[in-house]
């Protein structure tokens, strides 16, 4: 099962700070409380995908008032345009969850699932959630490559690797954009700077620099070019 099917996802708890943040998360301008999600946010996308994507944690005003990852925040401005182009979706930009935006090949979650204050989870929190996106992976039966957002998703990743038996020291793996780590039982795991506002601004991450990467993903899910 995947998305908002995952058994327990919706309801989840197990983090006092991260359900106490979104309670007491001020809206943003022009909007109420009651028009926020705020609760765990599943992934969305193709289920038969030989691709996952995976973010850090919803944005506070985006997924975690979605209620969709990278819906409504600048991350996903920047992403679903490139992804679109990329040949993964069937419309160039996201809005809310009854948009009709529809994944071809790519499915989209998080690391964490509950908006955490500052964009910072702690330790135990990337702990607490790693089983849903254990279960993710192992429910997406064709998936051949995990791209992970920025440094935080790639090393969460890494743990879960290394609790799976793929791997056995994280300092074998360093992040960095474009890094491709090849494992004997598991999906390929690549690194991308994260689609932040922050990194587009400054030019850490541009449009070509990540379109690059999508074709390099595609490649080694089986695609020639
Ligand atoms: O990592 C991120 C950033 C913004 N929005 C998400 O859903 N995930």
């Amino acid at each position: 099962m995947l998305g908002a099917e995952l058994p327990g996802l919706l309801d989840c708890r197990r983090c006092d700070r991260l359900v106490r943040g979104m309670v007491e998360l001020k809206p943003k301008a022009g909007y109420r409380r009651s028009d926020y999600w705020s609760r765990p946010v599943p992934g969305f996308g193709d289920p038969e995908a030989r691709i996952c994507l995976v973010g850090l944690a919803p944005g506070a005003h985006g997924a975690n008032r979605s209620g969709r990852p990278f819906t409504g925040d600048g991350a996903g401005d920047f992403m679903y345009p490139l992804l679109f182009q990329a040949g993964f979706s069937n419309r160039p930009d996201a809005v809310s969850r009854d948009d009709g935006l529809r994944l071809v090949d790519l499915y989209l979650t998080n690391v964490v699932k509950c908006l955490p204050p500052e964009n910072k989870p702690k330790a135990d929190e990337f702990t607490a959630c790693r089983p849903f996106l254990a279960q993710e992976i192992a429910a997406l039966k064709n998936l051949r490559v995990i791209l992970a957002l920025g440094g935080d998703a790639f090393r969460s990743l890494l743990r879960l690797y290394r609790q799976q038996g793929h791997l056995q020291r994280l300092a074998d793996y360093p992040f960095g954009h474009g890094v491709v780590y090849r494992f004997a039982a598991a999906p390929v795991l690549v690194g991308s700077y994260h689609t932040s506002r922050y990194n587009i601004q400054t030019g850490r991450l541009t449009e070509t620099m990540f379109c690059e990467l999508l074709q390099t993903v595609r490649e080694l899910a089986g695609d020639n070019g």
